[in-house]
This record gives C-alpha cells, sequence and structure tokens, in this order.
C-alpha cells in the first residue's frame, strides 16, 4: 500500500492503478472500524484497486463543533487498511487540499436542505466540495459511502449526476448498509466519544427508532409515533433530540404518514456531548 499526502505524487500513483484495472474509491475521516472496513471489502469486490482517503475536512464542521477533538489515528488506519489489501492511502494535508487562497464551494440544494443540513448549516457544502475535490483527485470508476450517512448520499448521488463526476447510466456511487454493534448503535467513529454509561444508554436509540416504526407499520400516525420516540430518547438518556422526521428514500422530502414513496426514520440526538445520527426504512 503506497500512502501518499501530496497532489504531485497522487497523479503517477493513480494512473498506474487506473492503467491496470476499474478503481474504486473509499472517502473517510479516518478513526476507522468495522463500517469503514465493511466499505473497504465491498470496494475490493468490485476493483481491481481500491484507494481510501482520510482527511478530516475543516468546511464540513461547524464553528462549535468537535474538528479539534475528531479522533486522528493515521497510523493504526494505515495498519488496518494495509491489512484488507489496500492498494492506495490518500492522506492529505489541509493546505494540498485547500491551498492558500481556496475560494470554491460547491451547494448541493434540495437534499441538502432540512435533516443534518438545518441542524449543522454548510455541512452539507462541505462535504460536496470536498467529495467533489476527492473524484477529481482520484478520478475512480466507483466510490462507496455508507447508508448511516443517508442525507450525505443523497446529496453525493445527486451533486455526481448534476455535475456528470461518473459515467452515465452508471451507478458508481454504491451505497452500503450499516454496520451495528451487537445492541443494534450504529458503528460510528464519534461512539468513541461515549463514556461507558452513554454507550449504554445509546442503545435506546436504535431500540426505540425500531419501537417507532413497528407502531408506524400498525397504524399508528406518524406524528404520534414521533413524539413517544423524542419521549423514548429522552428517558433513554439522550438530553436533546435534533430532528425525529420521516422523510422520502431518494427525495428526503418530509413524509407526513405512508404515501407512494418509501418512507425513511431518520434521527440525530445527543447524549453528553456526542451528536449520534441513524436511519431505517419504515
Ligand atoms: N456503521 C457504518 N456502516 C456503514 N458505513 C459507515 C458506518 N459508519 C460510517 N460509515 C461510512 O464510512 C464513510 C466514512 O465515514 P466517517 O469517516 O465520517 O465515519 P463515521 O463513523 O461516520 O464518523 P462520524 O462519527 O464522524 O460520523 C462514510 O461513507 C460513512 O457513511
Ligand atoms: C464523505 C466524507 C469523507 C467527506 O469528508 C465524510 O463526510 C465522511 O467521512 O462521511
Ligand atoms: N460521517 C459524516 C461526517 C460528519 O459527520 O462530519
Amino acid at each position: 500500500m503506497q500512502t501518499i499526502s501530496q497532489l504531485v505524487p497522487l497523479r503517477s500513483a493513480v494512473d498506474a492503478l487506473r492503467a491496470d484495472g476499474p478503481l474504486a474509491l473509499v472517502p473517510t475521516m479516518g478513526a476507522l472500524h468495522e463500517g469503514h472496513l465493511t466499505l473497504v471489502r465491498e470496494a475490493r469486490k468490485r476493483a481491481a484497486h481500491v484507494a481510501v482517503s482520510i482527511f478530516v475536512n475543516p468546511r464540513q464542521f461547524g464553528p462549535n463543533e468537535d474538528l479539534d477533538a475528531y479522533p486522528r489515528q493515521l497510523a493504526r488506519d494505515s495498519a488496518l487498511l494495509e491489512a484488507e489489501g489496500v492498494s492506495l492511502l490518500w492522506a492529505p494535508t489541509v493546505e494540498a487540499m485547500y491551498p492558500a487562497g481556496y475560494a470554491t464551494n460547491i451547494s448541493v440544494s434540495g437534499v441538502s436542505d432540512g435533516l443534518c443540513g438545518a441542524a449543522r448549516p454548510g455541512h452539507f457544502d462541505g462535504v460536496a466540495t470536498v467529495v467533489c475535490k476527492l473524484f477529481n483527485q482520484v478520478r475512480p470508476d466507483m466510490a462507496l459511502f455508507g447508508e448511516k450517512d443517508w442525507q450525505q448520499l443523497a446529496v453525493i448521488r445527486r451533486m455526481a449526476r448534476d455535475l456528470d463526476l461518473t459515467a452515465p447510466h452508471v451507478d458508481a456511487i454504491i451505497g452500503v448498509p450499516t454496520v451495528r454493534e451487537a445492541d443494534g448503535l450504529a458503528m460510528s467513529s464519534r461512539n468513541a466519544y461515549l463514556d461507558a454509561d452513554q454507550r449504554a444508554q445509546a442503545a435506546c436509540l436504535p431500540r426505540a427508532m425500531q419501537a417507532a416504526i413497528a407502531a408506524m407499520r400498525g397504524g399508528t400516525a406518524y406524528a404520534a409515533a414521533l413524539d413517544a420516540l423524542r419521549a423514548d430518547l429522552l428517558a433513554g438518556g439522550f438530553h436533546t433530540v435534533d430532528y425525529a422526521e420521516v422523510r422520502g428514500s431518494d427525495s428526503i422530502a418530509l413524509l407526513d404518514g405512508p404515501g407512494s414513496e418509501a418512507g425513511r426514520l431518520f434521527v440525530a440526538a445527543r447524549i453528553g456531548s456526542t451528536r449520534l445520527i441513524d436511519n431505517q426504512p419504515v
């Protein structure tokens, strides 16, 4: 596995890999867990070579968010990726990604609105901008993203179509189902912020979501099921529910009851100083 942090050597490394067959990209912010490694394994099934990027992207963090605290573990991550047969680790410096004078922003309207877009203003502009840059830098044939960040996946799919970043009529943006801990909690780098009590309480998030979905499927009105879900989370140790909403799986449009589009339940809630997100089909 080659590890590269500057653009000039990246170009020749990528050219050599691409000459050898399809190249898949797995973008990450590091602090790798089984969710990330599942994306890598899926990528290996589909491509001759896998490139993984690790970049804690300052542009997607709000002013009062956890940019400084975000876990950085490059040596450990690198060993994990080497063991998975990854060909290239692209770990750019902030200066390589955003040189002095950097002034371009990508904003994907519609799917970026609401949910995490409302709770984290500017977040999806930061994500779209860096992912567009990563695509231009690595020029992959496909890229894999986790469904845990469902809205992010929708934003990236929209951007890739709108900016012709991938070949037409090819599903080159691949979503991978959420990998969970034994008690149902979605794996996330931010789970490392939880102390033992908070970690035990956090399992109430997927449990309460399952209960709300069962109630909706049983005919309970969405609004009533969402009220009960918020109450369950607050009783279970979460102190704030940023949102608990049913939205269309593709359009991310708000749904107030069963309709023609498949619905998904989206939740973001805070426990201590940690913000957790999850989504599941209704
Ligand atoms: N549990 C998971 N299952 C599947 N994919 C995941 C999971 N967690 C993260 N991913 C995916 O891995 C990629 C990199 O995500 P990232 O590095 O932000 O990790 P994260 O665990 O989501 O971190 P954070 O705690 O910051 O949300 C994204 O496409 C994300 O959706
Ligand atoms: C896609 C991504 C790597 C962009 O920084 C990040 O948002 C993430 O890790 O999900
Ligand atoms: N996992 C999505 C990236 C973020 O929360 O900033």
